[in-house]
């Protein structure tokens, strides 16, 4: 991508999402001269914990708007290349990088002196702790070196026949006429896919009742998790490290039905090992040949079936919100589909991804001083790489609110420039069968659904723990399948 500079920005909407596609974001100029000094995001003015508790709620509602509006302001300045933050309540000082440079520095550096953080995310008093998800060090790499042969190349070819079997049932349960949330019909294809890569289930039907429960349950949960009391909830568990309150209530739930599934499959023995993650997870063994506990094996499947399929149904719903939006793009899409154009779909995900990136944030630890531009930053503060302001800088995408998917045609993508999936050591272990759902689900649906265009304001994203989805759940309706 080429690096341009034009006329100072012009974002004046209260949300950034209803910025017109020919408004620039200001972020990505260079700064004037000067010593660098650090861009305070929220100063520490407010110390009073009621104070501290509704910066943090509006961060965690409102992120898009509130960095956006922080960059602008810091755009140009010296140091105004990272913003500075501290939230009492919430994971102390951070700073927050969207300039490639510093994202490369701090992706490429070594796990000692910047693991991920993600022990301390609003997603680990669910996941657990003992996760590929939120372990470092050791732990981490032992239990990626499990799981990724499951998430490459041949394997992810294995899923194919699920991944179209459960689109096929999502089209035939997509009422034509009628308004749908997509990420609803989205979830119910990835979920499946999941549930069967995990679980090893050939098809829902042949679930055991404990499964089936289970499934329920987990659908329950995702369900509880979009209510406001839910992302109350999410703040008020961001200080603990095991969950706490209304989320230890619904989670026990989900947990009695997963240790049910568990014992059913322990209790099988042999017979019970099928061509699946849990049965990996069963017959693995550490390095002084024990076999993995009941909850470690728990928060790795929660962990999979979370991290695995609510991110790629919302990546679905915000092609389409977006697609809807702008019919001409829609047309060329539709086109591009029916021939069999991979190089467009490819450029149609990459966009749609760059636009609304269904995780806005991934986190690391500073555990030593890092050096941004002049800005000494760290130890012990939170590096939070801003995905959506990367991909909004206007000297890497000119117009970056337009949705345009034509500026990847032929472009080779640079990992730093564009990164839905997060980087470096923790990039995001399902991309590859992401991206051959994301295929299937969008390239069927495009050739398939006639989907009715409109001119009704773009959707409100909405923040549900370390997600950013569409308000509405991408409200589409289909006036024809085939
Ligand atoms: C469009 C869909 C998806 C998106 C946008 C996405 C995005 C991400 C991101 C941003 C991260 C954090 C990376 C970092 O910290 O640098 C991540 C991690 C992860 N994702 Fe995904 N993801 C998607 C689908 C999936 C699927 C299908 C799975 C399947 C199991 C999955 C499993 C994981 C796991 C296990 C991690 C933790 C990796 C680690 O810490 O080593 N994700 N994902």
């Amino acid at each position: 991508m080429t690096r341009t500079m034009t006329a100072p920005p012009t974002l004046a909407v209260p949300h950034w999402h209803l910025a017109p596609p020919g408004a620039r974001s200001g972020i990505g100029e260079a700064a004037d001269d000067g010593p660098a000094a650090p861009v305070a995001l929220v100063s520490g003015r407010r110390l009073r914990p009621l104070g501290a508790y509704s910066d943090s709620l509006r961060f965690v509602t409102h992120q898009g708007d509130t960095l956006f509006a922080a960059a602008a302001r810091s755009a140009g300045t010296p140091g105004g290349d990272a913003l500075h933050f501290d939230l009492a309540g919430g994971p102390g000082p951070a700073v927050v990088l969207f300039d490639p440079a510093h994202i490369k520095t701090l992706m490429t550096a070594d796990e000692s002196v910047a693991p991920s953080a993600t022990h301390q995310s609003p997603l680990a008093p669910i996941v657990g702790r003992q996760s590929v998800l939120t372990s470092i060090g050791e732990r981490h790499k032992q239990q990626r070196a499990l799981l990724l042969p499951r998430f490459h190349g041949r394997s992810v070819a294995n899923y194919q026949a699920g991944i179209e079997r459960a689109t096929e049932d999502g089209l035939a349960a997509w009422p034509v006429g009628k308004p749908v949330a997509l990420a609803d019909i989205a979830q119910r294809i990835t979920l499946d896919v999941i549930m069967s890569a995990v679980f090893g289930l050939p098809h829902p039907d042949e679930a055991s009742d404990a499964e089936r429960r289970m499934r329920k349950e987990i659908l329950r949960l995702l369900r509880l998790s979009t209510t406001p009391v839910a992302t109350l909830s999410q703040v008020v568990n961001m200080r603990y490290e095991d969950p706490v309150g209304l989320l230890k209530l619904i989670l026990s739930r989900v947990d009695r039905t997963i240790y049910r599934v568990l014992s059913e499959r322990r209790a099988q023995g042999e017979a019970g090992l099928r061509d699946d993650i849990l049965s990996l997870l069963l017959s693995a063994r550490d390095t002084e040949g024990n076999p993995l506990s009941d909850t470690e094996i728990r928060d790795e499947l929660m962990t999979l079936v979370l991290a695995g399929h609510e991110t790629t149904a919302n990546t679905v719903a915000w092609t389409f919100e977006r697609l809807t939006r702008h019919p001409g793009v829609y047309r060329t899409a539709r086109r591009a589909a029916a021939n069999d154009d991979e190089a467009y779909l490819e450029a149609l995900l990459n966009e749609s991804m760059r636009v609304r990136p269904v995780v806005p944030i991934v986190a690391r630890e500073l555990l030593a001083p890092f050096d941004f531009s002049g800005s000494t930053v760290g130890p012990d503060v939170i590096a939070l790489v801003s995905i959506l302001l990367l991909h909004h800088r206007d000297d890497l995408y000119p117009d970056p609110f337009a949705f345009a998917p034509e500026r990847f045609l032929g472009v080779r993508v640079n990992p730093y420039e564009l990164m839905p999936f997060g980087g470096g050591i923790r990039r995001c272990l399902g991309a590859p069968l992401a991206m051959a759902e994301l295929r299937t689900v969008v390239g069927t649906i495009l050739r398939r659904v006639e989907l009715r265009t409109h001119e009704s304001p773009a959707e409100k994203p909405r923040h549900r723990n370390v997600t950013m989805i569409p308000g509405r759940g991408g409200v589409v309706i289909a006036d024809s399948i085939t």
